[in-house]
């Protein structure tokens, strides 16, 4: 591990080793309270610190990589994450043209970075990967990661460079790179005035080896707007060797920590999850309301907070809070009249026949994803391949979850069980409603 706190070139009083959740973790070594580490940043890698160092490269070697890199790999909308990828490998190229002599901090990171162990999806088999869009083309989030392994994008990247520089850097170091940063980066603020802050998606060595856990947070990160230093401090006293977890989201949102992290955070709490509905993809009965969903701007996704206690999801909501595209099932004008003419048993009926048809949807998915799973098996047992399974598992336990509560509750209109179910508008859990991230995207894959 000695290589590992070397990049942060202090004795920072923080160990990394093998930590309980998997893969390494950030440890305490005595008795702490208050603040844990203290980052500078010189040390830490946003855009801008990126900017500042390939400068003061480029001065010295004159050799303008990430001037190039940046042209040919960033060229579309900005994207703060993939102009850091793109610095990465940049830095990468530099160091294998013996151009990163002096800089071994940085070249101890990138050690880092390559050798980072990351579950996910990206690891998993195209062939598995385009199954899975067949059974579940609505999920655009999982649907992406098919799509970037489709595109011939990182291919691309590595003739770039071996043809601009005679350096070879191949495919699945640029994946590595690209999955190791996406793991590793944190929203940590930056002061732009005294008053103002903005946050930058940023790699922070060291820090960036403590895990998440939402329900055994001991620690958070933040910025001391004096020295414009990272601080880590405890949120409470922290016995010597205790692991340090801090949280990446305070809201997790099932399928973005899968696709961004690997995992699915099974803490005890409250989860969310988006899953995609009202046909834009399959959901063939109902093309009419799929039709008047889409025209009224509803979400075309359904949301659920889960809770989990013990590893377990023990329970499971459907979070109608804002999402109105149930309307169609009442009638088919326009949503702020549907609702205002609407009378509450009205309303209690549509969203009865919501569970219903949430019911049957799931019933038929459940079928489909046990079938798959014996696929993804058997798959495994010939080609190796793990993660896609994960997804299988997390999405086999949500629908039978909720078809067990369906059963147990036989919700109906006029009956309290339908809002042990439901939770709409005023609710205490309608706070975990997230705008609805993804399951928006509509554009097709390459091979379809
Ligand atoms: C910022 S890194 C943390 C250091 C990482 N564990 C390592 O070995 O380098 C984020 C990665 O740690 C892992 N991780 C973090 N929290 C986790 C948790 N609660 N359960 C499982 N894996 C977790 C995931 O693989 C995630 O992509």
């Amino acid at each position: 591990m000695e290589t590992l706190l070397a990049v942060n070139s202090i004795d920072s009083g923080v160990s990394v080793g093998p930590s309980q959740l998997g893969g390494l973790g950030l440890f305490v070594d005595k008795d702490t309270d208050g603040e844990i580490l203290r980052i500078g940043r010189q040390h830490i890698y946003s855009i801008y610190t990126c900017l500042e160092l390939s400068q003061k490269l480029e001065n010295q070697t004159q050799a303008p990589v990430i001037r190039s890199l940046l042209g040919f790999y960033c060229n579309g909308p900005p994207n703060e994450t993939r102009i850091l990828i793109c610095y990465m490998v940049g830095f990468e190229v530099l160091r294998r043209l013996g151009k990163l002599e002096g800089f071994k901090e940085l070249q101890k990171y990138l050690d880092i970075l390559l050798s980072t162990e990351i579950d996910n999806l990206w690891q998993d088999e195209e062939p598995l990967l385009e199954s899975y869009y067949e059974l579940e083309p609505g999920n655009s989030l999982v649907n992406a990661t098919l799509l970037e392994k489709q595109s011939d994008e990182v291919e691309e990247l590595s003739k770039y460079i071996f043809e601009t520089w005679r350096v070879t850097l191949q495919e699945h170091e640029i994946r590595q790179l690209v999955a190791a940063i996406r793991s590793r980066t944190l929203e940590v603020p930056r002061k732009i005035s005294d008053d103002e802050f903005s946050v930058d998606i940023t790699l922070v060595p060291l820090l960036d080896f403590a895990n998440h856990d939402n329900s055994k947070q001991n620690a958070y990160f933040d910025l001391d707007p004096e020295t414009d230093e990272v601080v880590l401090l405890a949120k409470r006293p922290l016995s010597g060797g205790s692991e340090i977890l801090i949280s990446y989201t305070p809201v997790e949102e099932m399928t973005q920590m899968f696709v961004t992290y690997g995992f699915y955070p099974r803490s005890d709490g409250l989860k969310v999850v988006d899953v995609p509905f009202w046909g834009y993809y399959h959901f063939d009965q109902s093309e009419e309301l799929a039709q008047y969903v889409f025209q009224q701007r509803q979400p075309t996704n359904l949301q659920f907070v889960l809770e989990y206690a013990d590893g377990q999801l023990v329970d499971l909501f459907l979070n109608m809070a804002s999402n109105y595209s149930f309307a169609g099932l009442i009638g088919t004008d326009d949503v702020p009249t549907v609702m205002e003419n609407a009378s509450e048993e009205q309303i209690d009926a549509a969203l009865s026949a919501l569970l219903r048809v949430v019911e049957s949807f799931f019933k038929e998915r459940v079928e489909h994803l046990e079938k798959f799973a014996k696929f993804c098996d058997d798959y495994e047992a010939e080609n190796g391949t793990k993660n896609i399974r994960q997804l299988v598992q997390f999405q086999l336990e949500l629908y039978n979850k909720y078809l067990d509560k369906m059963q147990q509750l036989v919700p109906q209109a006029g009956s309290d069980s339908l809002y042990d179910l439901i939770m709409i508008d005023g609710d205490e859990w309608v706070e975990y409603r997230l705008p609805p991230v993804y399951n928006f995207v509509t554009r097709k894959l390459a091979r379809h």
